[in-house]
């Protein structure tokens, strides 16, 4: 882990209330998939490369319209007040000052134009993408996808990976259920069937199909992005269905917690895919090596989650920036040492297992 992450994270756990720290920092069950997912980094290495004249790095990637200053975005964490008043605006300044793509979460604490308006009085092109749960009610995902849409957003990410919502043990021991009084999930009021001025739950529903993808891509005209997948027949369904690009991701194991971890999922989704659509990949990437193992197994772009909240909840917007930048710095390092100059140099003849004889392809 970049050292940096490292204390930020000391200083949010010192911080943040107990119950509101084992909320973001806890996983499913036994939190195997959530220890594994760091673990699966570990167990990975690469073979850089040498002689190659590489100077002048660019670490810019070109995603669903939109470009990231850097390979690693910020990936749709709920409710951020409860790291810092500011909330979502704050990470959302700190996102765009830093260039990269925010995925702002339907379980945001600050409703998505809100978001979206502090972004781009940062920069003006500030790209923010709406992260959603298809709803049961299609009039509900109606509801929401306008909201994103008027609020700017320039894609829609759309969680598949929680028919259920996962068994969190900590939350259960803590008995940690309900946003304080004052916080509550802002894009969820005044939609259909909600009470009028007050917000409806977020539903999870395990009878969601694809018909249900395919409902909500006839109502938009923004690219989505399917989060949560780690099958690779999924992937090619997704694919077939027309979906923009995927992210490779076990929901930071707080879901299923056998879940593979993604970085072990994302060669087969990668080959299923057969570079159709972006490949993104969130869970564990803690550092710039993270980063180019998961680059050179194929994805154009990672996710980080819990490292935006501890720097949210350790410092604010400049905690959050501290994070991005760490990321920044630690990645453009790692390029330079496996002797890259822009993230694509980065190829799967790179990364070997740890602890396994052979030679490189
Ligand atoms: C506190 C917390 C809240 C999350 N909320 C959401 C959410 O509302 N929607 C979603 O799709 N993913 C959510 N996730 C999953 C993240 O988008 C992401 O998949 C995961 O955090 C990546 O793993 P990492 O934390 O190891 O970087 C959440 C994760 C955490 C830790
Ligand atoms: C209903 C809020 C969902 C938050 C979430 O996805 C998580 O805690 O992992």
């Amino acid at each position: 882990m970049i050292p940096v992450l490292e204390r930020l994270e000391r200083r949010a756990r010192e911080t943040l209330d107990p119950v509101h720290y084992d909320y973001f920092a806890g996983g499913a069950g036994r939190e195997v998939a959530l220890a594994g997912n760091e673990a699966a980094f570990r167990s990975l290495a690469l073979l850089p490369r040498v002689l190659r004249g590489a100077e002048s790095r660019d670490l810019s990637v070109p995603l669903l319209g939109d470009r990231a200053s850097m390979p690693v975005l910020v990936a749709p964490t709920a409710f951020h007040r409860l790291a810092c008043p500011e909330g979502e605006l704050a990470t959302a300044r700190a996102a765009a000052a830093a260039g990269t793509v925010l995925m702002t979460g339907m379980a945001s604490t600050v409703e998505v134009s809100a978001v979206t308006g502090a972004a781009r009085a940062v920069r003006a092109d500030a790209a923010v993408w709406f992260q959603l749960y298809l709803q049961p009610e299609p009039e509900v995902v109606t509801a929401l996808v306008r909201r994103a849409e008027r609020a700017g957003c320039t894609a829609l990410v759309v969680t598949v990976d929680s028919p259920v919502f996962g068994r969190r043990r900590r939350d259960e021991r803590n008995g940690f259920r309900d946003l304080p009084p004052g916080l509550a999930a802002e894009n969820m009021r005044d939609l259909p069937g909600g009470p009028p001025g007050g917000t409806r739950d977020i539903a999870m529903s395990p009878a969601l199909s694809w018909d249900d993808l395919r409902r909500l891509r006839a109502r938009t005209r923004l690219p989505v992005l399917l989060k949560g997948v780690l099958h690779p027949e999924d992937a090619r369904s997704a694919v077939a269905e027309g979906v923009d690009g995927l992210l490779v991701s076990n929901h930071g194991g707080r879901q299923l917690d056998a879940a593979a971890a993604p970085i072990e999922a994302l060669p087969g989704i990668v080959a299923a895919v057969g570079g159709r659509v972006p490949v993104l990949l969130d869970g564990g990437v803690r550092s710039g090596s993270d980063v180019a193992v998961a680059l050179a197994l194929g994805a154009r772009a990672v996710a980080v989650g819990r490292p935006v909240v501890w720097g949210l909840a350790a410092d604010g917007e400049a905690g959050v920036r501290s994070v991005l930048e760490a990321f920044r710095e630690d990645f453009d390092h790692v390029l330079a040492l496996c002797g890259g100059r822009v993230p694509a140099d980065l190829a799967a003849d790179q990364v070997v297992r740890r602890g396994a004889w052979g030679v490189a392809r």
